[in-house]
């Protein structure tokens, strides 16, 4: 019956991951300093893909992490995510916290597997991000573009298929900007469990490489559009 039913690869996608969500149904959160950062906001993650939200400083893009993450919880509103979750930030530093990319790594993977099926798990991530044969690299050498591919494997080894990621090119040369672009592009398009990424971005060009965009302004987010029709408004 489905295969009358699925006309395209990405109705495919929709019907696997069709157990896979994330809504907001308006969510409003305040600091207790009375700041109101969220404000009957409402997002739905539609499919696996590269989705992006542009927004003034201040207007809640990183409460909205904290939110989804489960770091912190809605005063009100309503918040589903069957997502398993993973944050990048800025800075990869502030979360690659072992000596060598094999360590750190092994810090985020599932500890109940055995020891030879948590090595090949690692040494698959590090293959997916490219790179390849760097498990006994100590971090302080890796740029800091490398150091982003290995923040990735570290959500790819714990399982994590929704990436929120704050910012991960705002340090980095434009080279090496494209290449996590493009790293983070094919990992929700791979055939095996393509991840969702939600990605925050200052930079516009970036809107170029996604499947929607969406601006947030004064904690509510608003529909997805092409990333190339909001980067000409923004312009
Ligand atoms: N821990 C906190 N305690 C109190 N207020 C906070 C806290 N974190 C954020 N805020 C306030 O909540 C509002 C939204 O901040 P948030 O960091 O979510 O915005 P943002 O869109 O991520 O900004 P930026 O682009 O500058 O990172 C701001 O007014 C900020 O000052």
């Amino acid at each position: 019956m489905n295969e009358l039913r699925v006309s395209s690869e990405k109705e495919k996608q929709d019907l696997e991951h069709e157990d896979l969500a994330l809504e907001l149904v308006k969510v409003s959160f305040s600091w207790n300093t009375g700041t109101k950062a969220l404000d009957q906001c409402n997002l739905v993650i539609p499919r696996p893909g590269l989705w992006m939200i542009v927004g003034c400083n201040g207007s809640g893009k990183s409460t909205l992490f904290r939110l989804i993450s489960g770091m912190i919880k809605p005063q009100k509103g309503e918040i589903q995510c069957s997502y398993k979750t993973a944050l990048m930030f800025q800075n990869p530093d502030h979360q690659l916290l072992l000596p060598s990319c094999g360590s750190d790594l092994m810090l985020s993977a599932p500890q109940d597997q055995p020891r030879e099926e948590l090595r090949e798990r690692i040494n698959s991530a590090l293959q997916q991000v490219g790179l390849a044969g760097m498990a006994p690299r100590p971090i302080h050498t890796l740029s800091g573009g490398q150091k982003q591919r290995l923040a990735l494997a570290s959500a790819l080894v714990s399982n994590s298929n929704l990436l929120l990621l704050d910012e991960p090119t705002a340090l980095l040369d434009p080279l090496s900007q494209k290449s996590i672009l493009e790293l983070v592009k094919s990992l929700s398009r791979r055939a095996k469990n393509p991840i969702s990424a939600l990605w925050i971005t200052h930079l516009i060009q970036e809107l170029a490489y996604c499947d929607g965009a969406a601006m947030m302004k004064n904690g509510r987010i608003g529909n997805w559009q092409p990333g190339h029709e909001l980067m000409n408004n923004l312009k």
